[in-house]
């Protein structure tokens, strides 16, 4: 069992290099099915939930070759299975993209339910009504989702969203690349990763416009050839360390970002006294006086994100005052909550509203990442607090972080990472 010790109190200085965006490699690399050629993608992170799809897409046949550790070459010429194994699918959200693109260019997917964080339910009624309305069957089937176009093709067709969702944007929109006509998907989502899928696909020869407005059209066409492409810097990477500056106090430049993606997160850091400087593709940020309370919506783009609530929730248990945090997009994305009050936070959730009365400060103890951004949250707690932090489920955080651990500790963050024998191991070498 890994563990994150994370001794607190040290402000951070230097430089972090932000990587590409998860969200948009998660999406990227499924859609690299649709594509009958090699396709170069590069600015991959290095993280767990995209070695698992190019597992997965390797098992169906994709060729791959890797360029360095951070561009690999993909080529999906000869897939020759549409339905990938279950118990990696199941693993992670972003398989539900496999549904699309396989569905986009075979006719047929069968994937199983996608896993990913725990936040409640999270349906996935939009993506299979798009499916629908675009010709295919969909059934669910011993944990397998089942999806056929009728005649072996999909046919456009409009679509409009009942909500405002990520997935199903991306996936009706990799459906309907190669689908007979013309596809509109109204009340899309707008988030830079959905502009970044399309610009990947259009580069590939797809016909796609209107991405990153509530109305995209595709036209479809007949194949997609293969090309070259660099993904877009992870937007929720770059927010997380600029929440871990406003935490622990310093001055970190954070390179690599689109400042105008962060845009919904600096407002908010700056409401809270924290300094920021748009450089270009680089952001300055600096806290050096005492944090103010804030309060915060979560809502789609360009509001602020979801992806960003427990890392900013971290940052307001040590500012002045009653700050109000209300989630929107999800029901259940509080579970952190428990393990920032065995730090001494003062917080009070009800339903999506959590209520933070800043404290003087936090202090180290052991606590776990219950999630992916909880586990940012965490890793953002531990810094600033006194004492010493033991964080565990940290797999949850490498799922989405390029070694965190690495980027933080360059910043000078006392943190760092013990293998321990789980639990079972350890009663067994008692017993023995
Ligand atoms: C892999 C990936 O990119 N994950 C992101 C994606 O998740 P994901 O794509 O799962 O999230 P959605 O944008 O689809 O969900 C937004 C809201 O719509 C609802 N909904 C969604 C789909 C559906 O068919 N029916 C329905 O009711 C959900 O319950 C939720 O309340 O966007 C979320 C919202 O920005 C982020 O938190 C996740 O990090
Ligand atoms: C919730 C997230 O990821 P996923 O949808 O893959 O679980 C996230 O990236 O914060």
């Amino acid at each position: 069992m890994k563990q994150y010790i994370i001794e607190g109190g040290h402000p951070l200085f230097g430089e972090i290099t932000i990587s590409g965006a998860k969200n948009a490699a998660v999406g990227i690399i499924p859609a690299a099915l649709l594509v009958d050629g090699t396709c170069r993608i590069e600015n991959i992170p290095q993280i767990s939930d995209v070695t698992l799809l190019l597992h997965i897409l390797e098992e169906l046949g994709a060729k791959i070759r890797v360029l360095n550790r951070h561009a690999v070459e993909l080529d999906c010429h000869a897939i020759h299975s549409t339905h990938p194994s279950y118990e990696m699918a199941r693993r992670i959200r972003a398989s539900y993209y496999l549904i699309g693109a396989l569905l986009g260019r075979f006719g047929e997917a069968t994937v199983a339910m996608p896993g990913g964080c725990d936040f409640g339910v999270r349906p996935i009624d939009q993506h299979i009504k798009g499916f629908t309305a675009m010709g295919a069957e969909v059934g669910v089937e011993g944990g397998f989702i089942q999806a056929t176009a009728k005649d072996g093709r999909l046919t456009g067709t409009s679509v409009y969203l009942d909500v405002v969702s990520v997935g199903a944007t991306m996936n009706i929109m990799m459906a309907a690349v190669l689908a007979r006509g013309n596809t509109v998907i109204e009340n899309a989502a707008k988030e830079p990763h959905i502009v970044d899928l399309a610009n990947f696909l259009n580069s590939m020869g797809a016909d796609i416009r209107g991405a990153g407005t509530e109305t995209i059209k595709i036209r479809g066409v007949e194949r997609l050839g293969g090309g070259s492409y660099c993904i877009i810097p992870d937007q929720i990477e770059a927010g997380t360390y600029m929440t871990a500056v406003a935490a622990t106090g310093g001055q970190v430049l954070i390179k690599n970002v689109i400042p105008k993606h962060l845009d919904c997160i600096s407002a908010k850091l700056v409401e809270m006294g924290v300094y920021i400087e748009d450089r270009g593709d680089a952001i300055l940020v600096r806290r050096s006086d005492p944090l103010q309370k804030t309060n915060v919506k979560t809502m789609p783009y360009p509001g602020f994100p979801t992806d960003m609530q427990p890392q900013i929730a971290a940052v307001l248990t040590t500012a002045r005052g009653t700050s109000i945090v209300n989630e929107n997009v999800w029901n259940s994305r509080f579970k952190y909550i428990d393990e920032l009050k065995r730090m001494g936070a003062n917080i009070q959730a009800d339903g999506h509203v959590a209520v933070i009365e800043g404290v003087d400060h936090l202090q180290g103890a052991p606590v776990q990442a219950c999630d992916l951004r909880a586990g940012a949250a965490m890793v953002i707690a531990g810094l600033s607090a006194q004492g010493t932090t033991e964080l565990s489920q940290v797999q949850f955080i490498e799922r989405g972080y390029e070694d965190l651990v690495g980027k933080l500790r360059a910043v000078g963050a006392d943190i760092r990472v013990v293998e321990l024998p789980d639990i079972a191991e350890q009663k067994e070498a008692h017993i023995g």
